[in-house]
């Protein structure tokens, strides 16, 4: 029986199914990377990390000459995502750990460019994501009798940010919850909920496209820190000074800090639970 290299991680319990695969020579279709993310039949993940040499993919061949790896980040109902930022500290993680990687800073690609991770021996991993978009456009999200104006926050990925007095106002959160107009996101959006916590520190709860509510998202805690800091007054940009929040989600915890320069730190674990084998045979019944 042949068998395929797999490792299991999280951070702040965002979980991935990790494939090492430096030629990109596994066919992970949508289906397949849905079976290996399944809980039940599968090994269970929030999404999937594909790891490639950037050289040999198509995706990120222009970006070989910064960034030797590429992550090939897959949402769990196999469809594709531009960025997933507790996932490439995930990444990171794994390439430190099979040598691919030392302490200190590495540059990784991903569909939303080129970031570099900062990884020490143990504890945390911070990751550069790069600078928000906030599109123009007013974007309501509503679940059952209630709604709330969200704000549109694009960290490479697509993001509603909607500011509630209860978080247990999101419900259960099992489908995704409604936002008008319906052209305001054509490739679907990341929907998070917020609460304030204290003096620059929230908690949210997130329903992640192509996953289901999750229990963080690295994306989603910089574009509630940009958002929040919106809300409050505070523009780095204008102040010449950085500021940093403390976002709370289900998961854990993550700092976010934004700088004059609109650069987004994150910082937050970054954890390896396990490794084994996946039966190629059953990959190919469940790939198509
Ligand atoms: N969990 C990720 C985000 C993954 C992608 C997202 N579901 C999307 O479709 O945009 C994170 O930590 O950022």
């Amino acid at each position: 029986m042949t068998r395929i290299a797999f490792l299991k991680g999280h951070g702040t319990e965002n979980d991935f199914v990790i494939v090492p695969d430096p030629e990109n020579a596994i066919d992970l279709s949508p289906a397949a990377v849905a079976a290996l993310c399944d809980r039940r039949a599968g090994i269970g993940g929030d999404g999937l990390l594909h790891v490639v040499k950037s050289a040999a993919h198509p995706e990120a061949a222009h970006m070989a000459p910064e960034a030797e790896w590429f992550m090939d980040y897959r949402n769990g109902d196999g469809s594709i995502a531009e960025m997933c930022g507790n996932g490439v500290r995930v990444f990171a993680r794994y390439l430190q750990r099979a040598g691919h990687a030392t302490e200190g800073d590495l540059a990784v690609a991903t569909r939303g460019g080129v970031k570099t991770v900062h990884i020490a021996k143990e504890g945390d991993v911070t990751v550069g994501m790069g600078t928000a978009r906030l599109p123009e456009g007013d974007v309501t999200v509503s679940v059952g009798e209630r709604s709330w104006p969200a704000l549109n926050v694009n960290m490479g990925n697509p993001h509603a940010v909607a500011f509630v007095d209860d978080l247990a106002h999101a419900g259960d959160l099992y489908a995704a919850p409604p936002f008008s107009p319906a052209s305001a996101y054509p490739d679907g959006v990341n929907v998070e909920f917020v609460v304030d916590r204290g003096p620059r520190h929230v908690a949210l709860r997130v329903y992640e496209r192509g996953a289901g509510e999750t229990r963080s998202c690295g994306t989603g805690a910089c574009a509630v820190a940009v958002a929040t800091a919106r809300r409050d007054g505070l523009d780095p940009a204008a102040t010449g000074t950085p500021v940093t929040y403390t976002v709370d989600l289900p998961g854990g915890t993550l700092l976010i800090t934004e700088d004059p320069d609109g650069e987004i730190e994150m910082t937050g674990p970054a954890v390896i639970v396990a490794e084994g084998e996946i039966d190629a045979e059953w990959l190919e019944s469940v790939a198509r």
